[in-house]
């Protein structure tokens, strides 16, 4: 396997507060399509942002197609992008023009060329006519069109998605899966719905900073499902 090709994690650490949140994770992803589950607060997004280069592990080393994620030049920047599950984490600009050319503006990319190349991304999802919409007056799963045209816009080779169903209504989480479903990209994605990822190439089950398993959906998910029932039945639901 190279590691030009794909996600690459080797014994990844990330400690806060003296507690390891990530706990020597080792990882080769080459599929298309990977999940993560896991309970509240097991390290998913940590892992995801750990990916993304938004955090620097304290210990190993992170690799994206040959590239470290948290260099902070463009390469880094681009290869990776991530959809926050909170449209407000992310939008950072009045407009949806400037929302989506953001990312190539920050970059130095000349303004008029920014706002063409945004353009025609917006025209081939028929959006063209939100240009000068202010983005506080869009829907929920609006919102998350254009953040992730946002992250689309820059060409990253992976994306990362949290949670990014949480909050859409049934047609449009159907049309969200089915636009996320035919982009090129490897995609991770994290979810609490078993249902979401059943055909996903791999699923990665995080427990207490850890893979506790890792495999198809259908010999993960069986008993990923099973563990949730029997702790959401425990005293101990909460503790996590
Ligand atoms: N900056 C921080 N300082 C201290 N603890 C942190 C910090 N960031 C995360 N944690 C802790 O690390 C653990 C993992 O958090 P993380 O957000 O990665 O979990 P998660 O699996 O994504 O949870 P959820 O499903 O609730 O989003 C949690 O116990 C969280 O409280």
């Amino acid at each position: 396997m190279s590691a030009t090709d794909g996600i690459h994690l080797t014994d990844v650490s990330v400690v806060r507060g003296g507690r390891a949140i990530l706990d020597g994770i080792s990882l080769d992803m080459t599929e298309r399509r990977v999940a993560l589950v896991g309970r509240n607060g097991s390290g998913k997004s940590t892992l995801a942002r750990v990916i993304k280069g938004l955090i620097r592990p304290d210990a190993g080393t992170v690799r994206l197609y040959g590239i470290d994620p948290a260099k902070r030049d463009f390469g880094s920047l681009s290869v990776a992008g991530f959809l926050f599950q909170n449209s407000d984490h992310q939008i950072l600009c009045p407009t949806v023009l400037e929302e989506i050319a953001f990312g190539l503006t920050e970059n130095a990319v000349p303004q008029a060329e920014a706002e063409r190349t945004t353009l025609a991304l917006m025209e081939a999802h028929g959006i063209a006519g939100w240009r000068d919409r202010a983005v506080s007056t869009l829907s929920e799963g609006q919102r998350r069109l254009v953040c992730l045209l946002a992250v689309l816009v820059m060409e990253p080779r992976v994306l990362l998605l949290d949670e990014p169903y949480t909050g859409l209504d049934i047609p449009t989480r159907i049309r969200l899966d089915a636009f996320i479903a035919q982009l090129p990209q490897q995609t991770v994605m994290i979810s609490h719905d078993p249902d979401t990822v059943e055909s996903f190439d791999r699923v990665l089950w995080i427990d207490a900073g850890r893979v506790r398993a890792d495999g198809a959906p259908a010999d993960v998910l069986p008993a990923f499902l099973a563990a949730m029932q029997a702790e959401g039945q425990a005293d101990s639901a909460w503790s996590a």
